[in-house]
């Protein structure tokens, strides 16, 4: 049977039909020898287990051959190893696709399967035979726009897509016509092009917003996102909307709902924000520069998986990396005032592995899905006043970004942790805030004993 597997930078690729992913005999390891192969085996065990526990986000009591889909997109699903449907892909499939097309407002807690529901409905719209875009996706960041883009190329694998980014440094500036099927981007190059007419929106289906409550944020993205849809097709000839996202805090719904009008609507309740399976931990450190320290002793637990660093500030991300690297650790920094080769490099290879601390700012808090990142810490506790606008007072905690940025960990049913740094009596009474808006408690790790620490936090991960 084909296969698609994750290639040299991380990317879902499909391999040729027929091949196998099987290592030559000299390479393969030995299954009693590496817990490579065990916790794998293990992962699709409880995997299993889940997708039949009905208050699992990963329960579906359908297959995927009874959602309505084409048998070529059936064929991609099963060769990424997707067996059954999570309950976001089953609910929301079967409205997604029927028709006449409606529009769709879908709320899904993070690592729970919502980009496999939107491309599929992308790609079962297309007309295959019209060699015009079909399918507009825009994501918030150039790593989430590739990401999306390496899901539709493997999800489609048995179909005829042509797809093209409208990311900044990835299309020649001198491209005047665009016949792709689906184009995957970030919203300025995507108005960019519709304003240039590079893409011809006659035959325009479909248009995903993912994270779509920062899209659509006025302190966010919100201005451009509303810039490229004025220029879709209205009318009978409007595209079906499609938003998703794991929050939708109360004030962006209401534009959500003259956004996407007429929409379904799969919503969560307040305390169902995050998944279960990621255990989250705070430590009380003296001061910022305690904060460092406590990230050195953290650095040998940090790095039995992957794990993500996020901090307020680029410069903070990089202080931090370059004091790291100097002390002998092996840590990579990425953020927005890097170069888009540079970012693509850095975070192709976190993917790989090859990197396995990343530090960061919000850039990456959201959609990233890296499954073996199974630590999250927050060295900076995200704030209102980092969303943009003129809001330098807005000392509040950022409560969806917060979800979003531990949901980089316990992907599909695995296990993870995040640990917040509190460090005075603002943090703390923000975190407390945290706390109290998603419902789920934030346990106290002791930072002065190593021995405890270490066991209570691989105790977690168990
Ligand atoms: N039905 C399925 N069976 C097995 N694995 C799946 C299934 N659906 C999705 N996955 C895998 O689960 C992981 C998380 O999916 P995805 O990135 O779509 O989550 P998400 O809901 O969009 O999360 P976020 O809110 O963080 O963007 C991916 O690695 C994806 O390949």
């Amino acid at each position: 049977m084909a296969t698609v597997q994750k290639d040299d930078e991380g990317f879902y690729t499909p391999t040729a039909e027929g091949s196998t992913s099987t290592p030559a005999k000299d390479e393969q390891p030995d299954a009693s020898k590496t817990d490579l192969i065990n916790s794998t085996f293990e992962v699709s065990v409880t995997l299993a287990d889940q997708q039949g526990d009905p208050n699992s986000p990963l329960y579906s009591v359908k297959s995927f051959e009874e959602l309505g889909l084409l048998e070529e997109l059936l064929k991609g699903i099963y060769a990424m190893g997707f067996s059954k449907p999570s309950k976001i892909q089953e609910r929301a499939l079967p409205l997604l696709l029927s028709n006449p097309p409606t529009n769709m407002i879908g709320q899904s807690q993070s690592g729970t399967g919502k980009t496999a529901a939107f491309v599929l409905t992308m790609l079962s719209r297309i007309d295959y035979t019209k060699n015009k875009p079909q399918a507009l996706c825009l994501a918030p960041s150039r790593e989430l726009a590739r990401q999306i883009m390496s899901v539709v190329i493997a999800m489609g694998k048995f179909t005829q897509v042509q797809t093209e980014y409208a990311i900044k440094e990835n299309l020649p500036r001198s491209v005047t016509h665009i016949t792709a099927h689906v184009l995957v981007g970030t919203p300025g190059t995507m108005y960019d092009l519709l304003r240039r007419k590079v893409i011809d929106t006659s035959e325009l289906k479909v248009f995903v917003l993912d994270e779509a409550d920062n899209m659509l944020d006025q302190d966010g993205l919100g201005d451009q996102t509303l810039r490229v849809k004025n220029l879709l097709p209205r009318g009978l000839n409007a595209p079906q909307i499609i938003l998703f996202s794991a929050t939708f805090p109360a004030h962006v719904r209401a534009f959500a709902n003259k956004f996407a009008p007429d929409a379904n609507k799969i919503e969560l309740q307040n305390n169902e924000l995050s998944v279960d399976s990621i255990r989250q931990f705070y430590m009380d450190c003296k001061n910022e520069d305690h904060k460092y320290d406590i990230l050195v002793t953290l650095y040998t637990l940090l790095t039995i998986g992957q794990s993500i660093i996020f901090c307020q500030h680029r410069h903070t991300a990089d202080r931090i990396s370059q004091r790291m690297t100097a002390e002998g650790h092996k840590v990579s920094s990425l953020h927005g005032a890097k170069d888009a080769t540079e970012r693509d490099r850095i975070i192709d290879n976190f993917r790989l592995g090859k990197e396995k601390v990343l530090i960061t700012t919000n850039v990456i808090a959201r959609g990233i899905d890296i499954m073996q990142v199974n630590m999250v810490v927050n060295y900076d506790l995200p704030l209102m006043n980092e969303r943009g606008g003129n809001k330098s007072e807005d000392t509040r905690p950022d409560i969806e970004t917060y979800i979003h940025r531990i949901g980089r960990t316990g992907r599909f049913g695995r296990k993870g942790i995040s640990i917040n740094f509190v460090h005075d009596r603002k943090t703390w009474l923000q975190m407390e805030e945290i706390e109290k808006a998603t419902g789920k408690s934030i346990m106290r790790i002791e930072t002065n004993d190593l021995d405890m620490m270490e066991e209570k936090m691989k105790k977690a991960l168990k």
